[in-house]
């Protein structure tokens, strides 16, 4: 089904929401690469998980979903505003948005490193008022004014001030979103960087012979998740995994220890994990290894 406006009403604001279009299956299983992956996004608040970061950290099998998403939004996106040649993308990341999250009215070509992001499309990964509360969208004019979101959703529309927009301050729980931007031009297509970092990477483990299916954690850094005053906060990955009834323990110790201070030593070592006193058999490389793993263990 297809919400849209009339045809003058589009040519002035052109955007397009449409149901379903992505499987929840898609999207639970987006939702697990952001949770063992996600790292400290672009704002305050806010995590995110990039394919140039799933490459970095030695996870590039991990883009293959995105894959089949990423071409039938690009297809949609030519179709919808009937372009007469390829779009590129120029970003692809999941996105979540933290209690505490918004942004404010904005364009998403209003800064001059933006200026190349022709539209932006948006999927919804989880559903407002189930899965958090909040984090409405709101275009400043026009039709449909405010959207929902909904699991499978996707939302499209010019990055140009045509369709000013804002998102509502997440009260509750986390919002979970696909974030694609769409460029005509060549010089920022993600693709070609996607493809660089890519050949760059087995270039390197030619050399270091480093198992090519275990993640590199990013730096400590970038999963600390600020929180209140006075350097307040905690480390995604342990937040990740607390949520799912674990705790990570050091395999040498065979002593659980996430919240003293060797704990962002224990993160990137072999560890083990434990659920209450019981420490399960199975040895991680790492923290990440773990939170790609442990789904599979439930
Ligand atoms: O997540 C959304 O619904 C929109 C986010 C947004 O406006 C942005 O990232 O620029
Ligand atoms: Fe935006």
């Amino acid at each position: 089904m297809t919400t849209s406006s009339p045809p003058t009403a589009m040519a002035e604001r052109p955007r397009l929401l449409l149901h379903n279009f992505i499987t929840v299956d898609q999207c639970k299983e987006l939702e697990f690469i952001h949770r063992s992956c996600g790292v400290m996004g672009y704002r305050p608040g806010v995590l995110s998980t990039t394919l140039s970061h799933l490459i970095a950290t030695n996870c590039p099998h991990l883009i293959l979903p995105f894959v089949s998403i990423r071409n039938r939004i690009k297809d949609l996106a030519e179709d919808f505003f009937s372009c007469h040649f390829d779009l590129f993308l120029e970003f692809t990341g999941l996105i979540s948005w933290c209690k505490g999250a918004s942004i404010g009215w904005h364009s998403d070509d209003n800064r001059p490193y933006l200026k190349q992001r022709d539209f932006a499309a948006v999927c919804y990964l989880n559903s407002h008022g189930k899965d958090f509360k909040g984090g409405v969208f709101h275009f400043k004019d026009g039709e449909p004014a405010s959207i929902f979101p909904v699991v499978g959703d996707v939302l499209i529309y010019t990055a140009d001030s045509r369709n000013i927009h804002s998102v509502d301050e997440v009260t509750e729980g986390e919002r979970l979103t696909l974030t694609l931007w769409f460029t005509r031009d060549s010089a920022h297509d993600e693709d070609a960087k996607l493809i660089s970092l890519l050949s760059q990477r087995l270039l390197n483990n030619e050399d270091n012979h480093s198992d090519p299916f275990l993640p590199v954690p990013a730096s400590d850094n970038m999963y600390w998740f600020p929180h209140g005053h006075d350097q307040l906060g905690f480390d995604v990955r342990c937040a990740r995994v607390h949520i799912l009834g674990y705790n990570f323990c050091s395999t040498s110790k065979n002593k659980c220890e996430t919240s003293d201070s060797s704990c962002e030593e224990l993160l990137a070592r072999p560890l083990q994990l434990s659920r209450g006193d019981v420490i399960l058999g199975e040895e991680f490389a790492n923290s990440l290894h773990a939170l790609q793993v442990l789904p599979s263990l439930l």
